[in-house]
């Protein structure tokens, strides 16, 4: 099933239409959107070893006296309407027809080179403040993570995820998260090898097989579209280890995949649409994609109720400790499902219990389907990559399947997974609302004394921009997983700089490691619950291809053009030709150099 094509995934440029109409509400609706920077921002090369491709950017910010009387208008009604500056801080007088132009994510980095790393968005009557510094993300993700919720990302996510982690408002999120932290324990990561192992082992039979018959007809390479296999791939093992289910959707079709894209599809809508029309009643009638959505989250519905039903009716109650303490090699359900509702003390209703489970399929299908696209056409510009992560498998694997302990030796490919979520961060924006008045710091360049911020200002976390700082990072666009390897002194007052040391045995440079530089899983309290899953999924799935298989780009990587959503993925699926691997090198014939490393 060729999702992303099939979805019709939505164009981070936006409607005309819905432009032209309103314009201030639609940067906080966009704000949800992760706007995808394409080429060069000013200018601004990227290089990668290949060439880092964007989408074609057809128009150059405008300056001020090319702006139109929309342009002037909107800035205008910024000021009066919210108060004009927040202090001292920068205000970022974009054009409005520039975002019609171009995509927003553009002119997000544009304004972060130009008026720093935290300034204010002056378009519209609202204000959004932009934060581009770790130093200040720490502030907002961890030092007064109460001080915020989720903001516009919480209005979008409500209808679909409900009460769901992500979009909860605080007192939910503290109930629900306590319970649901512990069931990511240990011996249940341990046993998903298995589950990560089996499904990408259907992905990998199935190209085989494909490349067997393109080979009896004397054909020595297959054209595969990447993204879709990995969306499948990752539905598959998403829906095995959350809620037991296993939707088969590597090798089939079936209603319930097809509502899951639908669903998918229709947040991404959301978060890209100007005018929240879906709020209005009648929508949900009279517009056929809101019918068509409310009949998808039907069929997910029913179906996850009748999961839960399930998992109640064998409900066997034991304690959180005693459940991770459970021999998972003999239990029989191992999803987070069946330890939500074992667990002693928590009696979730079963609509909680459900918007749980959305949230989690939501959250950790598309954000895995990215990862490994984007890894993998990186490694495509990059055979060198490639040929160190097959040395690095080879040593660890031979043929084999990786398992638990395997992991933490492929450590190439886990740095090949890292650096692809910090060139492309899934979701690229984190998006905050302020509960009550704050003080930012100032950040790298910023003012000394900090900015105020008032109550109900919405500010976007751009993780791209933290990600491709200059300030924080070498040749920040270049495709470099070594990188991570060493240590980077801080030259800059406030940020501790990047230490490995700090977090010794981490299976990724996290938070900590980068202090806030580096934030793949976001951080602070509200940090990616499924990091640890996700890493060892991913790394799973791409050691299994690299394992098999020679990648190459089918066309140019300019040519592949990225979209957002929630995620920055592809408008036209990612082509890649696969080739079959020579045959493993015995031990014997092993990289030296590789083997000295690592001994
Ligand atoms: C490569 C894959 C993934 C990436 C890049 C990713 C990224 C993130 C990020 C950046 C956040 C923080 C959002 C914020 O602060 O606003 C987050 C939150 C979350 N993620 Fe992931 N995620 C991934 C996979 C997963 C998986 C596999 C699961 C579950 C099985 C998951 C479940 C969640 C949940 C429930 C939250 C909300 C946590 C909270 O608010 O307490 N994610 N994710």
């Amino acid at each position: 099933m060729a999702v992303a094509a099939a979805a019709g995934r939505c164009v981070g440029a936006l409607p005309q239409a819905a432009a032209s109409l309103s314009f201030s509400s639609s940067v906080a609706q966009t704000g949800a959107a992760a706007f995808v920077p394409s080429s060069s921002p000013s200018g601004r090369k990227h290089s990668s070893g290949g060439p880092i491709t964007c989408l074609r950017t057809d128009s150059e910010p405008k300056s001020v006296k090319e702006r139109s009387l929309l342009d002037n208008a909107s800035n205008l009604l910024t000021n009066l309407l919210s108060g004009g500056n927040l202090g001292s801080m920068p205000i970022a007088e974009g054009a409005v027809s520039d975002l019609f132009a171009r995509p927003l994510f553009f002119a997000l980095y544009d304004w972060f080179i130009q008026h720093g790393s935290v300034y204010k968005l002056a378009f519209g009557p609202k204000a959004f403040v932009v934060v581009s510094d770790p130093i200040v993300a720490r502030h907002i993700l961890r030092e007064n993570a109460f001080g915020y919720d989720k903001g516009v990302l919480a209005d979008i996510l409500e209808p679909i995820m409900g009460k769901g982690l992500i979009p909860a408002d605080l007192e939910t999120w503290k109930v629900r998260r306590r319970a649901i932290v512990p069931g990511f324990h240990s011996a249940y990561l341990e046993s998903m090898v298995e589950v990560f192992n089996d499904c990408t082992e259907r992905t990998i039979n199935k190209l085989e097989t494909r490349l067997h018959r393109a080979q009896s007809t004397g054909e020595d390479l297959i054209e595969v579209e990447m993204e879709a296999e990995y969306s499948n791939l990752a539905l598959d093992i998403i829906g095995i280890s959350v809620f037991n289910y296993d939707f088969g959707s590597v090798t089939s079709e079936s209603p319930v995949i097809q509502a899951v894209y639908g669903t998918l599809y229709e947040a991404e809508h959301r978060s890209t649409f100007y005018i929240p029309y879906w709020k209005f009643p009648p929508a949900r009638w009279l517009v056929p994609r809101q019918v068509k959505f409310n009949a998808d989250l039907k069929v997910i519905n029913d179906c996850l109720d009748d999961l839960i039903r399930n998992a109640r009716d064998t409900r066997q109650e034991d304690d959180a400790e005693a459940m991770q303490q459970r021999d998972y090699s003999k239990v029989n359900d191992k999803s987070l499902l069946r330890f939500l509702v074992d667990m002693r003390g928590e009696e979730p209703d079963d609509k909680q219990l459900r918007d749980d489970l959305m949230t989690m399929l939501i959250a950790g299908h598309e954000t895995t389907a990215a990862v490994l696209t984007w890894a993998t056409y990186m490694l495509a510009q990059n055979p060198d990559k490639i040929k160190k992560a097959q040395d690095e498998i080879d040593s660890v694997l031979g043929e084999r399947k990786p398992t638990y302990e395997d992991l933490k030796k492929l450590q190439y490919v886990r740095l090949i997974v890292a650096e692809s979520l910090r060139l492309y961060p899934q979701p690229p924006l984190l998006i905050r609302r302020s509960l009550k008045p704050d003080k930012l710091p100032g950040g790298h360049k910023g003012d000394v004394n900090g900015y105020a911020i008032p109550k109900g200002v919405d500010i976007f976390i751009s993780v791209y921009n933290l990600h491709r700082s200059p300030y924080f990072w070498d040749e920040p666009d270049k495709f470099m997983p070594e990188r991570f390897l060493k240590a980077k002194q801080s030259e800059v007052d406030g940020w501790a700089g990047f230490d490995p040391q700090r977090s010794q045995g981490a299976l990724y440079p996290n938070e900590t490691i980068a202090d806030f530089a580096f934030l793949p899983f976001g951080g602070g309290p509200r940090k990616c619950v499924g990091d640890q899953f996700a890493l060892m999924e991913s790394t799973i799935g791409l050691t299994r291809l690299l394992q098999k298989f020679d990648v190459q780009l089918k066309g140019k990587p300019e040519d592949v053009e990225l979209v957002t959503g929630a995620t920055i993925h592809t408008k036209a699926g990612l082509w890649c030709k696969l080739k079959k691997r020579q045959s493993v090198k015995s031990v014997s014939q092993r990289n030296p150099q590789l083997s000295t490393r690592r001994s």
